[in-house]
C-alpha cells in the first residue's frame, strides 16, 4: 500500500511548524509501571534521531507527586545532548530550578492552571499563590539565560468547573508573560476543546497584546478533536504544537481521557499540507512501535496503526 499521497497546501497556514515533543514527560508520566531509565534515554535519543529539535525530557517535581519521573536526574545525566536540540524540563519551584541549573538544563517550563480547582488538585495551592511561587523561578531562570515556557492547564474546560471563561485564560496568560515567560503553551488538559473555542481563546490573547508567535498549543485527544483544534490554531498563526509520540499520555482528572495528540497523526497531517516539521515519519513510527513493545501494549496513534497494520 502506498504511503505517499502527495501534498496539497491550504492557504493561510505556516510553512514550518515546530513540534514540541512531550512523550518522554507528559506521555510517560501517566504510565503505571515504572519505565527503566535506559528505555527513557533511548526513547529521547530515538526522537532526536527522527528529527525532533525540542524534546521535553522529564520533570523535576517531587517524586511523591510523579513517581514515574523520580529518575529525572539520572535521565538527564545519561542523555547525550545534541547541538541544535532543546531538552526542556518541568520545574515546579526554586529547588527544582537549582537542580535544573546543576544539570546544565537550558530550557525549563513552569506549569500554572487557569482554574482554581485544578491548581489546588495539581499544585496544592490557589492560582495566585502558584504564580507567586513561579515568580523567582522565572526571574532567576531568565537571568541565567534559560528559555522559560509557561504552561497553562485547563484553558478550554475543567473537570470540576466546566466551561472556563476566556477572560480567565487571558488573565493567567498575561501574568505569566509579566513574570517573564518566553513562551506560553495553552493546555487542553482534559481534551474537551473544539475549534471555535480555540479560535476565541487565541484571538482574546492576541487582543490582550500577547503575540501569536509566543503561543503554543497542547491538545489531548479525548473527543477526537485534537487535529481539528491544531489546524484552527495554525490558521490563527500558531507555529509551535505540542504532541506525544504514539499518542501516549492522559489525564488522571479526565473521564476516559485518551492521550495527547499523537505526534505521528500531527506529522501525517502537516506532511499532507506541505508543512515542514523536520520529523521523519518512518523513524518516528519505528520509535513508537519499539516503545509500545517496551510498554507491552499497542500505540493508540491512528497513523502508527495504519502504517504498521496494527
Ligand atoms: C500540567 C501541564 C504541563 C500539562 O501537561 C497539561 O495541562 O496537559
Amino acid at each position: 500500500m502506498p504511503t505517499d499521497y502527495g501534498t496539497t497546501p491550504l492557504e493561510g497556514l505556516p510553512s514550518r511548524v515546530t513540534i514540541w515533543e512531550v512523550g518522554p514527560r507528559d506521555g510517560l508520566q501517566n504510565e503505571a509501571a515504572l519505565v527503566p531509565i535506559e528505555v527513557k534515554v533511548e526513547f529521547i535519543e530515538r526522537l532526536v534521531d527522527a528529527g525532533h529539535t525540542v524534546v521535553e525530557a522529564t520533570s523535576l517535581v517531587h517524586p511523591k507527586w510523579v513517581p514515574q519521573l523520580a529518575d529525572a536526574e539520572q535521565v538527564l545525566r545519561r542523555l547525550s545532548r545534541r547541538d541544535g536540540v532543546r531538552y526542556p524540563v518541568l520545574v515546579p519551584n526554586e529547588h527544582g530550578l537549582d537542580r535544573a541549573l546543576d544539570l546544565g538544563v537550558t530550557d525549563i517550563a513552569v506549569f500554572a492552571s487557569v482554574t482554581e480547582s485544578f491548581s489546588e488538585a495539581n499544585l496544592n495551592r490557589p492560582v495566585a499563590e502558584a504564580l507567586r511561587m513561579f515568580a523567582p523561578v522565572v526571574a532567576r531562570a531568565r537571568e541565567a539565560g534559560l528559555g522559560v515556557r509557561g504552561y497553562l492547564s485547563m484553558c478550554f474546560g475543567d473537570p470540576w468547573e466546566g466551561e472556563v471563561p476566556v477572560e480567565r485564560v487571558v488573565d493567567v496568560a498575561s501574568r505569566l508573560v509579566r513574570l517573564g515567560c518566553t513562551e506560553l503553551s495553552l493546555g487542553d488538559t482534559i481534551g474537551v476543546a473544539t475549534p471555535g473555542r480555540v479560535a476565541a481563546v487565541l484571538d482574546a490573547l492576541v487582543d490582550a497584546g500577547i503575540p501569536i508567535q509566543r503561543l503554543a498549543v497542547h491538545f489531548h485527544d479525548t473527543y477526537g478533536q485534537a487535529l481539528a483544534n491544531t489546524l484552527t490554531a495554525l490558521r490563527r498563526g500558531v507555529t509551535v504544537v505540542d504532541a506525544s509520540a504514539g499518542g501516549l499520555g492522559g489525564c488522571p482528572y479526565a473521564r476516559s481521557a485518551t492521550g495527547n495528540l499523537a505526534t505521528e497523526d500531527l506529522v501525517w497531517q502537516l506532511a499532507g499540507l506541505g508543512i515542514d516539521t523536520g520529523v521523519d515519519l518512518d523513524k518516528l513510527v519505528e520509535t513508537s512501535v519499539w516503545l509500545a513493545a517496551e510498554l507491552g501494549r499497542p500505540s493508540p496513534s491512528r497513523t502508527v496503526r495504519a502504517l504498521t497494520g496494527g
